[in-house]
């Protein structure tokens, strides 16, 4: 309820506040130093702390406000059906719906639940209920393996008739104390023969590894040597990569049953109760208001605001980086449109809720929908978000002209009323001197302040890019919290990074799937994914750096209106504040905040109810300056962390060195959906700031080869290759530069039968991934192209950087990836926009470039000399030009990407790639460096036998 002016007073109220904020800028100056064009030399400008609460309130549609009105309706909708839940809230359709009910071992239809009735039909697996008809249920339990076919879980014994009754009111009622969700494993069918084939790949590799040892080449031996060291390296780095991938799962969650336990009660609820499911507080960074288009956090806001939950159990905060006035404006406009847009949201149920992107999809948006005023209240609200555009689009263009004299700040009215979620704008201050910490340090900003304003239990933290995409998202996390015994060493739920607007091919494996689709869930199989910066809900107290609690406590048995295991624990805090707590300690710890202190120790969240909100605005000013985490453990033990730019991993790689462990959740609709850099120069840029932030975990001070005691192997096997994989482009970039390497080692059979058994296994391995992950060939090529132009340029750089920054100190910075406004260049599916095609010039482009000239002209020179010297040379020029072709096809979408839309390759990179393909052409002529010359005439032989 703060308006803007209301805050300056508060501001000039806070005299020892403006003692602390040192010289000139005691008072908060609109002038020049808001212009976008100064903020955009760089992040450096020491700005002003500012906090602004923004209350919106509902649109009245109904009696009942907004968020009542969905459930009134609901109300109505199940007296209407008796008190039948709607289809949503039943079970998963269970596999037998499906199936048309027909046994799946024996075919027979399945028959009736007990012998004398008809109706229910007899369900075998109360997990999965996979098709089994009854006699060969009775056999699996007699002589079979015992377990459901389908799930796997053993099959408790039926005595009698007594079937899993059909789902009503009551009996979910009475199911409410069911798990709400639950691992399924890969099915054994298609991950044991994965497995074999990884373990004949590595025999395979053991064999070829020997066999390249104990052949020297006497007369190379400096090539032998780079050969096999490489290849040692290569299949190190396989094994970091594979073994993660060892127990993968998948993952079903139960919405209708934490609907049960949590929406039902609140639908009957007293007067004033609070919903069942917990708070979640909201956190949303941005930076760069020209690099990251208003409109896009705007929609990011909104599908936040509109999300399918209790609006009194969301706060959205959204951290701007950059302290723009252009991002402030936005977002005032943004809380006013939010007013319109989340009511028509949760009235007909639409998705996804980033009306930019709702109104750009090319459906039938009657379908399905018979609400007679759907049609026009869309086509109003249609016009409203337009007209809601063309005011951001305003302030952009108003931001780009600064005026001469100075901005004024756009004066809120106050809202009345409350029943939107709270949407909240912070900038923390930043100075010279003193270290921000990029994204990191904006997300401990953020968490102080809304540990000082809300305190939810939960954070759901997203880029400004990724908005919501499934309105269901935060209820899908919370299945797994509020799961009694499992969810409480849970820390964090990670959803896959899906994306908008990548080009049909996705030709720079933007996409990511093999990493969102098969290594997560691998990882999921052990100790949980690891956190990928964005679409993740925390349990706070996990970023408070506390440990799991110890001994999982067993559900209680209890009457149906408590919820076991959560909310109402009448305990102390885990031991988590080191050494058992003490004032001193927790100061030393969270920093001299007693608002923040107390929240601290509020073990359900939630401020104290007496807090007045100008004291609580004080000290949330105040948890946001700059100097507020000296001396404290912020970003060391406590929040992000900091030290890598990839501040997500190493976040996430605290908590399960804690002991914690996380959980990977895909739903079927995609819960976030977000942007990723478009064009080739872009994609490089970003790649190299992850491999960057690698290289710096890996001598940073968390450096997973021995931190973290409660690390399980294999997880810490899959955090080593985190930190590692940049130095695979070193022999990366030696095998793709040396073609000599070629040589063909099939010369015996023996030898030959090494290389085949290898080369099938390698190939076995990854069709069988690809089978039980569902990703597509396509992707997968994608992937591996990518590896090879990423490995060959950005991963190199990373290495560079890395070693700079560890020898001489030189910071490393974060470059934001741009995003596209809107989905105008084809956004919902394409994006072949002008985008795509963009050419920036970046050093990174000359790496590839080389490679990809040098490479082209050995394929040319190799066929003339073997055309001139006859026959016996196609030989080893078959192995030559293999590699070569090798190199080139894996380079293809970066030759591509250089030739833009006019397929002509920009001047500067030929001049460069040329220049250093001949210079690194002629030093291999002239010295050859491995080949110590032959006694024959052919001198350019070479060492290996071939
Ligand atoms: O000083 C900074 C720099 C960045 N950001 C925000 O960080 C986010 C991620 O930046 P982006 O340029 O989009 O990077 P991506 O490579 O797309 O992001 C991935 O990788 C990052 C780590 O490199 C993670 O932080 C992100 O969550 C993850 O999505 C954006 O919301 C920025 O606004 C800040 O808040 N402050
Ligand atoms: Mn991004
Ligand atoms: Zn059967
Ligand atoms: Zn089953």
């Amino acid at each position: 309820m703060f308006t803007a002016r209301e805050r300056e007073r508060e501001e000039g109220r806070g005299a020892t506040k403006a003692r602390k904020r040192a010289s000139s800028r005691g008072h908060r100056k609109p002038s020049e130093e808001e212009d976008g064009s100064e903020r955009r030399a760089g992040h450096r400008i020491p700005r002003e702390n500012e906090l602004v609460l923004i209350r919106g309130h509902g649109e009245v549609l109904l009696p009942t406000h907004p968020v009542h009105f969905s459930i009134v309706l609901w109300v109505a909708f199940l007296l209407l059906r008796r008190l039948t839940p709607p289809p949503w809230l039943q079970n998963p359709p269970p596999v037998a719906a499906r199936s048309g009910r027909v046994c799946e071992i024996c075919g027979e239809q399945v028959g009736p639940a007990a012998a004398a009735e008809e109706g229910d039909l007899f369900v075998a697996c109360n997990e999965c209920a996979f098709p089994v008809c009854r006699p060969c249920y009775e056999y699996e339990r007699r002589e079979g393996n015992q377990v459901c076919p389908h799930c796997k879980t053993r099959y408790r014994r039926l005595k009698g008739p007594p079937p899993p009754p059909p789902a009503t009111a009551t009996s979910l009622r009475r199911r409410g104390r069911q798990a709400l969700s639950r691992k399924v494993p890969m099915a054994s069918s298609k991950v044991n023969p994965y497995r074999m084939a990884i373990v004949l790949r590595l025999v395979a590799l053991g064999f070829f590894l020997r066999h390249r040892m104990l052949n020297p080449a006497p007369d190379a031996a400096g090539l032998w040597l780079t050969s096999v060291v490489c290849e040692v390296w290569f299949a190190v780095s396989w094994i970091l990569d594979q073994f993660p991938k060892w127990f993968p799962v998948d993952r079903e969650t139960y919405l209708d049953r934490l609907s049960l336990r949590c929406d039902l009660r609140y639908l009957w609820r007293r007067e004033g109760e609070p919903s069942r499911l917990a708070a979640v507080d909201v956190f949303v960074s941005t930076v760069d208001p020209l690099k990251e288009p208003p409109l896009v956090t705007a929609n990011t806001v909104l599908s936040v605001l509109a999300v399918d939950y209790p609006a009194d159990r969301i706060s959205c905060f959204v951290s701007d980086d950059g302290a723009a006035m252009l991002t402030f404006e936005s977002l005032a406009e943004t809380a006013e449109f939010a007013r319109r847009w989340v009511p028509f949201c949760k009235r007909f149920a639409v998705e996804p809720r980033a009306p930019e992107m709702y109104f750009s999809q090319k459906v039938d948006f009657l379908k399905d929908k018979v609400h007679p005023a759907f049609v026009k209240e869309r086509r109003a609200m249609k016009r409203e978000y337009e007209e809601f555009k063309v005011r951001v689009n305003a302030l952009v263009a108003k931001a780009m002209r600064a005026p001469p004299e100075g901005r004024t700040m756009k004066d809120g009215t106050p809202w009345p009323g409350n029943n939107l979620p709270r949407l909240v704008y912070v900038s923390r201050e930043k100075r010279p001197g003193f270290d921000h910490h990029k994204k990191a340090g904006a997300m401990n900003a953020l968490i102080r302040v809304s540990g000082v304003l809300t305190n939810a239990p939960f954070v759901l933290n997203l880029d400004c890019d990724h908005y919501v995409n499934n309105s269901k998202a935060i209820r899908e996390a919370m299945c797994f919290f509020m799961d009694p015994p499992a969810g409480r060493k849970v820390c964090f739920v990670q959803f896959p990074q899906r994306f908008d607007g990548i080009d049909r091919h996705d030709r720079y494996a933007n996409r990511n799937t093999v990493f969102f689709d098969i290594n997560m869930k691998g990882l999921d199989g052990i100790q949980g994914p690891a956190y990928v910066g964005t679409g993740c809900v925390f349990r706070r107290r996990a970023l408070y750096g506390h440990p799991p609690p110890e001994r999982p406590r067993r559900p209680r048995m209890v009457t149906c209106d408590c919820l076991p295991g959560f909310g109402r624990r009448k305990k102390k805090p885990d031991g988590g504040v080191a050494g058992g707590g003490g004032e001193m300690n927790i100061e030393r710890r969270f920093g001299l905040s007693p608002a923040f202190l107390t929240s601290t120790l509020m073990d359900e969240g939630g401020v104290p109810p007496c807090s007045a909100p100008a004291a609580l605005l004080r000290e949330a000013i105040h948890v946001l300056s700059c100097a507020y985490e000296d001396k404290t453990e912020w970003g060391s033990e406590v929040g992000w962390i900091y030290g890598s730019i990839t501040e997500d991993i190493l976040t996430g790689f605290k908590m399960h060195c804690r002991g914690w462990r996380s959980v990977y959740c895909n739903p079927r609709r995609a819960a976030f959906k977000g942007s990723a850099p478009v064009n080739l120069s872009d994609r490089l840029v970003q790649v190299l700031r992850w491999a960057l932030g690698s290289v710096e975990i890996l001598f940073g001070r968390h450096n997973p080869l021995w931190y973290g005691r409660r690390l399980k192997a294999l997880q810490r096997v899959a955090y080593v290759n985190t930190a590692v994989y940049p130095f695979t482009s070193l022999p990366l970039l030696a095998y793709c530069a040396l073609p000599p390497f070629a040589c063909s080692p099939a010369s015996s059979s023996c030898r030959r039968l090494v290389f085949i058994g290898l080369f099938a296994s390698i190939v076995a391995t990854g069709v069988l991934e690809l089978r039980w992950s569902g990703v597509s060939v396509e992707e997968w090529w994608r992937n591996e192209q990518f590896w090879v132009i990423g490995g060959v340029s950005a991963h190199l750089a990373a290495v560079a950087q890395g070693l700079l920054k560890v020898v001489a100190g030189v910071e490393t910075r974060f470059t934001v990836t741009s995003k596209a406004a809107g989905t105008e260049d084809g956004g919902g599916g394409g994006g072949e926009g002008g985008e795509l095609y963009a050419f920036k010039w970046t050093a990174l482009l000359i790496p590839p470039a080389s490679l990809l000239v040098a490479n082209l002209i050995g394929v040319v020179a190799g066929v003339a000399e073997a055309l001139a010297s006859g026959y016996q040379s196609w030989g080893p020029l078959f192995g030559k030009l293999f590699f070569a072709f090798w190199v080139v096809v894996h380079l293809y979408p970066f030759l591509k990407g250089l030739m833009g839309r006019e397929k002509k390759i920009p001047t500067i990179v030929v001049i460069w790639s040329v220049l250093l393909a001949s210079i690194f052409s002629l030093l291999w002529v002239r010295i050859d460096p491995f080949v110590i010359r032959a006694t024959g005439p052919d001198v350019r032989q070479c060492g290996i036998n071939c």
